[in-house]
């Protein structure tokens, strides 16, 4: 398998067709929980790298169903708390919960298979594996099959009317000694898979190397594939980054239809326009520290905020 890989390529080469939103009931996820009950719990949170203080005592909550923004200048520490919420950091002190319990210092596949999913800020994609690749290996973290099982196809199930073959003697088989699990997770996957890229709008190069698909196109498909892991909690590290207004627009759309599957979405992002549009609450990072939380409207109006972005009066002069 191929090492993931970062893009280097910032010009959004070509539009991104439509997504088809009929597939919406066929890839939603299931709630374990309300809406508006508390999902992912930052609990006074600071992080130290040496001298430098990422976090200093950083404290918010995600509500299940919403679209949160992460924002701040340069350097404020959105990253670090997104690696510390998805494993790549453990807090030098605080929590962070998710579902009620600590995940502070867990890895970040044990964290992935718990329900967080998260895209780069450089896309991180397997260059020479297919679109329809790629996001199957998102898939695949869901399967329950082991090595041996895989290699050996020793769990057999039973499979439903639709999963067997339509006719002939596989069918008569099929229906006598069963279907291999990996065999009818695999053709799952695959399905689903498809079912992803339509979502996101790119299943029209599904069979493409990643690495030759235009810029656009990568960034759906690493959402594509988080999306794959089934993650309740799904968080978008700056999405926009190299898109042009129409792209934004169409992003913007995209994350309130993940919502709409059932996610709830975290999102850091520069582009204040798009922030601004597409989140229902907003938490504002400056040096480390929260300084500022609310809907779109409070924080555009908060005067600390207009100063960590415009800089202070005196600054100007
Ligand atoms: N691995 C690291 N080692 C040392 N310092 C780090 C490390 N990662 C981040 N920092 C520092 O922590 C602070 C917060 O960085 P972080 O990347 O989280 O900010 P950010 O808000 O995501 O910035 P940007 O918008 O530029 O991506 C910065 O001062 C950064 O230099």
């Amino acid at each position: 398998m191929s090492e993931p890989t970062s893009s280097t390529s910032t010009v959004a080469e070509e539009q991104v067709v439509l997504p088809d939103t009929s597939d919406h009931d066929k890839i939603a996820i299931e709630q374990s929980g309300k809406q508006g009950d508390v999902l992912l719990e930052v609990d006074h949170v600071t992080l130290r790298f040496g001298g430098v203080v990422a976090l200093n005592d950083v404290d918010f909550q995600i509500r299940r169903g919403e679209i949160l923004g992460l924002i701040g200048p340069n350097g404020a520490g959105k990253t670090t708390c997104f690696n510390a919420m998805t494993g790549v950091y453990t807090p030098t002190d605080g929590k962070i919960r998710f579902k009620g319990h600590e995940i502070a210092g867990i890895k970040p596949h044990k964290i992935n298979h718990l329900g967080i999913a998260r895209t780069f800020q450089n896309i991180r994609l397997f260059p020479e594996m297919s679109a329809m690749e790629n996001v199957m290996v998102g898939c695949d973290a869901r399967h329950k099959s082991s090595v041996p099982g895989v290699l050996f196809r020793l769990v057999r199930v039973r499979p439903s009317e639709e999963e067997l073959p339509a006719s002939g003697i596989r069918r008569s088989l099929a229906k006598v000694f069963g279907i291999s699990r990996h065999t009818l997770e695999e053709r799952a996957g695959r399905k689903r898979s498809m079912e992803l890229l339509r979502f996101v709008g790119i299943a029209d190069r599904a069979g493409e190397l990643a690495r030759n698909l235009p810029y656009g196109y990568q960034r759906r498909l690493e959402i594509a594939r988080a999306l794959a892991t089934e993650p309740e909690l799904i968080c978008l590290d700056e999405p926009a980054a190299g898109f042009n207004p129409a792209e934004k627009e169409d992003l913007m759309g995209l994350i309130r239809r993940i919502r709409d599957l059932g996610h709830t979405v975290l999102v850091i992002e520069h582009d204040m326009k798009l922030v601004l549009g597409v989140t229902d609450r907003i938490v504002v990072l400056e040096f480390g520290q929260k300084i500022a939380e609310g809907t779109p409207d409070e924080v555009a109006r908060n005067p600390k905020v207009i100063a960590a972005y415009l800089g202070e009066p005196d600054d100007a002069a």
